[in-house]
């Protein structure tokens, strides 16, 4: 089961891995013809009711793969209207080839009169709200004729992210959906056929470009508060915090601020006069730190704990009594990793080892991709975390999902580029559910890794990939 939101992520990566959404609705459309054949009989009259966009552009498919077919098919739609341009372009070709296509300018006239099999092409999962004019009346017409109906992809009038069906939906007697079932299709009672339209497995397993719609999503549902980010870190190493706190700022969060020894504050302030500082007294985290810092912790939507830390005893001793004490999501980095498998805590950790650490922590690696995906997938439910795996792929694995991200290249085994991905995850976790944030956070950080290596090649440095994350994130 797919929702609307998740399969225009999915469409999108499969453009990105090369597959073209005109690609998929030529299958789609070639799917929809199929189920015509089924449902009409030799002679008879289908009539489509085609709406302005890409579920309309289904139907115009259709209609070509049914010209050979022993049916009248008669078109509804309005071409001028139409708001893709795929749509528009398998319009045109009806057109061209002289197809019986009709105007649908006022459907309160709408003539369904002597259809033996009406499409319903109307809306799919571009929809928002109940259904506008005039396919509310168009809808009604549908319901009213004799004629039985086939939805394109979701009943028109259908939410495919909440399952609903508005008053004035359609109401068909096939279903004939891409690629895989909509929430709360199947609870509709209608014979439902799930179409292959070849989108690749994989287009689902990468994080790609698509994947960077999430982005847009959580910015409209979080209206303007992009999140406020404490970075905890700093002691034997200097640079590591100032880092992933500019790669906070640059991922878009509102507000960071680093917590580190006062050994290291002048430094990390020497970084960036945009950091804001809240000095621990000392040389390193020492368990006298724990409350003053989960006070600042609890300010804060997200933790980004461990660049720099390094791993004297105390230091982890006290890592360890922050990440129990703290319970939102916390991106975990660097040395604490290591305390990770025995903490218990109520804070939804983001891991980010690489190979060694991943090892350290008690988990496998593998040399083949799928392997090590399934072998971080299992240490992710044993742990009940999120893991993001660093590595020539990423892998992302939470108690119920994995994802693999291939972005990045060989320049970025430099120095800090682990401390710039896991401020990126950090400031995208303020936004996105764990998961997600690790997987986007993987495949930006890797692209801002690649937008650097065309200038700098494998002579690329960590603060390069600063530069380079909003134009990753775009
Ligand atoms: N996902 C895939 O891989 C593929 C899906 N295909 C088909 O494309 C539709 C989704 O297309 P999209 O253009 O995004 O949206 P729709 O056609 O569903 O509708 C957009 C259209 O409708 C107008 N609109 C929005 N809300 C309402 C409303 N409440 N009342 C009236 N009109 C409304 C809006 O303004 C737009 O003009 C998917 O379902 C599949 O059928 C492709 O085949 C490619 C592969
Ligand atoms: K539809």
């Amino acid at each position: 089961m797919i929702t609307g939101s998740e399969m225009a992520v999915v469409d999108a990566n499969a453009e990105a891995l090369g597959v073209p959404r005109k690609q998929l609705m030529e299958s789609s459309g070639n799917a929809v013809a199929e189920t015509v054949r089924e449902v009409a009989e030799p002679g008879e009259t289908v009539v489509i009711v085609a709406g302005r966009g890409n579920n309309g552009g289904d139907a115009f498919v259709a209609a070509r793969f049914l010209d050979e077919f022993d049916v009248r098919v008669r078109l509804l739609g309005r071409a001028e209207t139409l708001t893709t341009a795929i749509a528009r372009e398998n319009w045109e070709a009806l057109l061209a080839a002289e197809y019986d296509t009709r105007e649908l300018r006022d459907s309160t006239a709408i003539d369904l009169g002597d259809a033996d099999v009406l499409v319903d092409a109307m809306l799919g999962t571009g929809i928002s709200g109940d259904l506008r004019e005039p396919a509310a009346t168009a809808a009604a017409a549908m319901n009213a004729a004799d004629a039985p109906i086939i939805s394109v992809d979701v009943p028109s009038g259908f939410d495919a992210e909440t399952g609903t069906t508005a008053p004035s939906a359609v109401e068909p007697d096939h279903i004939i959906t891409f690629h895989d079932t909509k929430p709360g299709l199947t609870e509709l009672d209608i014979p439902v056929r799930v179409a292959d339209i070849g989108i690749p497995a994989t287009a689902e397993t990468f994080v790609e470009r698509g994947d960077l719609l999430r982005l847009s999503r959580a910015a409209e549902s979080h209206k303007g508060d992009h999140g406020e980010v404490l970075v905890i870190g700093g002691g034997p190493y200097t640079g590591a915090p100032a880092l992933a706190a500019q790669a906070v700022l640059r991922a878009g969060a509102d507000l960071v601020k680093v917590t580190c020894p006062t050994s290291v504050a002048h430094e990390v302030q020497g970084y960036s006069e945009n950091l804001i500082l809240y000095p621990m007294q000392g040389r390193r985290l020492e368990p006298g730190h724990v409350g003053p810092v989960m006070e600042y912790a609890r300010e804060h939507d997200t933790l980004v704990i461990g660049p720099g830390l390094g791993d004297d005893e105390e230091t982890l001793e006290a890592a360890r009594a922050i990440i129990e004490s703290y319970d939102g999501t916390a991106v975990v980095d660097a040395d604490p990793l290591k305390i990770v498998p025995e903490v218990e805590t109520e804070a939804d950790l983001i891991c980010t080892p690489h190979q060694g650490e991943l090892t350290a922590m008690g988990g496998k690696t593998a040399e083949d991709w799928r392997e090590r995906r399934d072998l971080v997938a299992e240490f992710a439910a044993d742990l009940n975390h999120t893991l993001l795996v660093k590595g020539n792929y990423d892998i992302v694995a939470d108690a119920d999902r994995s994802r693999v991200s291939r972005t990045g290249n060989p320049g970025m085994t430099v120095g800090g580029t682990g401390d710039v991905l896991a401020g990126v995850t950090g400031a995208l976790a303020a936004t996105l559910d764990p998961f997600e944030a690790a997987g986007v956070g993987a495949f930006v950080t890797g692209r801002a890794g690649d937008i650097a290596a065309e200038t700098y090649g494998n002579g690329l440095v960590a603060t390069d990939l600063l530069d380079a994350i909003p134009q990753a994130m775009e």
